[in-house]
Order: structure tokens, then sequence, then C-alpha cells
């Protein structure tokens, strides 16, 4: 055997298209840009048009640090009219996308008639459970805000599922709505917002049909569900808190994209568990208890690509990000 060698060479795929959203325009760009050309690929990006140009910028900075000519392409339009040829194109090697689950479907279905590769970083309907041991109540509290609410809760890993254990639902929830209440929601370019407009009329009419469909199904719409009454123009919301859910309603299934959560009560750590997976979503989800082992337990057992352990949301760019089951597949970031 010593006269044989063998070995792995990690070279460019090639020519890869990149297809990212409006919610982290710039962010989720240069979550791929980054690694595609650090590889050796060159790359067609195709921001969202709802949020181009930031994009647009990071090209013009390519440029002017001496990226040579395309090396990095930028193709601004419509899903259909500018995503659609790249991921169909036979000289595009491969689909990097970041987007809703339906054009990720999409996006997959035109890449497989080239047996091109993809990944896929989809949309999801995120679980966080809070256990009855949980000292700190308020902290609690605004990570279940932070989870949600942050950027207007146009987050892909918003834990827009709130599940609490019995023992302390009815205090956590009077807290919830009181902190809710103190939200100051305006422009965000005026001092001390803590809650913006949403993106787009589409967005916010799409928002309030999934409120108003809760409400017609029989859930119970504890806090927000409208527009702020100081607020007469934009598309903002208030934060909205919806209790009463059952696990065949549309809230509770589908990724709202908006600052709504819904909220179950459990009363053992396995039905926490049960609760938690029942979703077709898999991209992340957290645990809150006093009791490391506990969440130590609930992490292995939540299938969803991130957990997070007593808070929700940060994201450290040393671990890999991305999902499972209809979250999509393949991983940013980290190293693994
Ligand atoms: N998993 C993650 O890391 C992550 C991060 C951010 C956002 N998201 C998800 O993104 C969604 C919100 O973003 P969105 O509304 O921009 O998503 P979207 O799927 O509507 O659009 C995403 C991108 O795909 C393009 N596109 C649309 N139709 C296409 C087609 N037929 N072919 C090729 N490209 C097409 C759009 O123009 C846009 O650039 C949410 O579901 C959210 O959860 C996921
Ligand atoms: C990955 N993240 C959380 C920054 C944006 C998701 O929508």
């Amino acid at each position: 055997m010593e006269e044989f060698k063998t070995y792995v060479l990690k070279e460019p795929i090639g020519v890869v298209g990149l297809i990212t959203p409006w919610n982290y325009p710039l962010l989720m760009a240069t979550w791929k840009v980054a690694p595609a050309l650090a590889a050796g690929c060159t790359a067609v990006l195709k921001p969202s048009e709802l949020a181009s140009l930031t994009c647009l910028e990071l090209g013009a900075i390519c440029e002017e640090v001496g990226l040579p000519s395309g090396v990095l392409n930028i193709i601004t339009g419509l899903g259909p009219d500018a995503g659609a040829p790249i991921a169909s194109h036979p000289h595009v090697d491969k689909i990097a996308f970041t987007g809703s689950t339906a054009t990720g479907k999409t996006i997959m279905t035109a890449a497989a008639q080239m047996v091109k590769p993809v990944s896929l970083e989809l949309g999801g309907k995120s679980p966080l459970v809070i256990f009855d041991d949980v000292a700190d109540i308020d902290k609690a509290v605004e990570w279940a805000m932070f989870g949600c609410f942050f950027n207007s809760g146009q987050v892909c890993s918003a834990t827009s599922r709130l599940l609490l254990h019995e023992k302390i639902a009815e205090r956590f929830l009077d807290r919830l709505v009181e902190w809710a209440k103190n939200i100051k929601i305006s422009d965000p370019l005026e001092e001390g917002c803590r809650l913006g407009s949403v993106i787009s009329k589409g967005q916010y009419e799409k928002i309030k049909k999934f409120i108003s469909t809760a409400r017609s199904e029989g859930a119970t719409i504890l806090h927000g569900g409208d527009r702020p009454k100081h607020l007469g123009k934009g598309f903002f919301i208030e934060p909205t808190i919806i209790t009463d859910v059952s696990t065949s309603m549309q809230i509770w299934r589908e990724e709202v994209f908006g600052p709504v959560i819904c909220v179950k009560v459990f009363k053992t750590e396995s039905e926490a568990v049960e609760l938690a997976n029942d979703t077709h979503y898999g991209l992340a989800g957290g645990v809150i208890s006093d009791d490391l082992e506990r969440c130590e337990r609930i992490a292995k057992v939540i299938h969803s690509g991130i957990v997070w352990i007593n808070c929700s949301q940060p994201t450290l760019v040393q671990a890999p990000w991305g999902g499972n089951k209809r979250s999509g597949f393949g991983r940013e970031l980290g190293e693994w």
C-alpha cells in the first residue's frame, strides 16, 4: 500500500448564485459573499427587490478596494425575473438561498433540473420554552420579548411560539403584557425607538390577516393586534400576544414574520418538548430554566439547527447557522 497516496483537494465550486431576503439585507448578503469569494468562487448576488441599496453599496465598496471586475456581480430585480434565471442557469454551479420556504422549494426544483447543489436558509416557527424554576422572571420576559419582537418580528429565527410552565404562566403573561405596553413604537430614526414599522403594505396586511384568522379560529388577542393609536400612517403593528391557541390553528403552525407571539401552557417537560417539536419547521428554539442539566437535555431533543439556552437570538459567527426540516439545509457561519 505504500506506493498509493490519497488526499482531498479543496477547490472552488465555480460560479455561485446568492439570493437573499429583505429582513437583514446587507448581513444576509455578506454571510454568503465573503465565504464564496474566500473559497475562490465568483458570485452573482440577487438581493431582495424590497431592500437592494445596501448590497449595491457593498458592490461599490468591493470595486473601490480593487476586487477584480466580474468577481462579484449584483443583479437587482423581482424574484421571478432576476432570481429564477440564476437558479436555472447552466453556468451557475451552486445556489445559496435565504428566504421563504415557498421560494426555497421553487429554487430547489429549478436547480434539480441540472442536479445543481443548493443550500437553503428558510423560514421558521421557533419555540421558546420557559420553566417554573426561573428565579428571575423579568429576565425571562425580556428574552421572550426580544426573541419575538426584535426587528419588528421580521426575523427567521424569531421564537414566536412561547411555551410557559403552568405554575408561572399567569404571572409571566401579566409581566409580558406590562412590558409590551411600554415598548416605544415609533419611526426607527426617533430616539429610544424599540419597535418600528414592518417592511411593506403587503407584509402589514399579511400580519393583520394572521391576527384576524387567529381571532376567528377562537384564540384570544391578549395584547395588541392593531395599529398603535398614536401612529396614523405607516405600516406599524402593536406587539401582539395571542393566547388560547390550539395546535391546529394557523397562528401556531405558520410563520407570521411580524411582532406576533402565540402562547401555550404545559405541565411536564415531555409535554413541552412535544409542543416545541410540533412544527414542520426546524430553524431554532430556546429553553429558559435555572436547571442547566435540564437545558442541555432539552437542547438535545429540540429538532432544530440552533437552540438557545437562557436567551433567544444571540448569533455568534463562530457557530454554524442553519435549519432542519422545512427550514432548509446547509450551514452558514462557523466551523463544523
Ligand atoms: N434561515 C435564515 O437564516 C433566514 C434569514 C433571513 C430570512 N429568512 C426567511 O426569509 C423570508 C423573508 O424574506 P423574503 O420575503 O425576502 O423571502 P422571499 O422568499 O420572498 O424572497 C427571498 C429572495 O428570493 C427572491 N425570489 C423570489 N421568488 C423567486 C424565484 N421564483 N426564483 C428565484 N428567486 C426568487 C426574492 O426576490 C428575494 O431576493 C422569511 O420566511 C424568513 O424566515 C431566513
Ligand atoms: C440570522 N438572523 C437572525 C440575523 C436573521 C434572520 O432572519
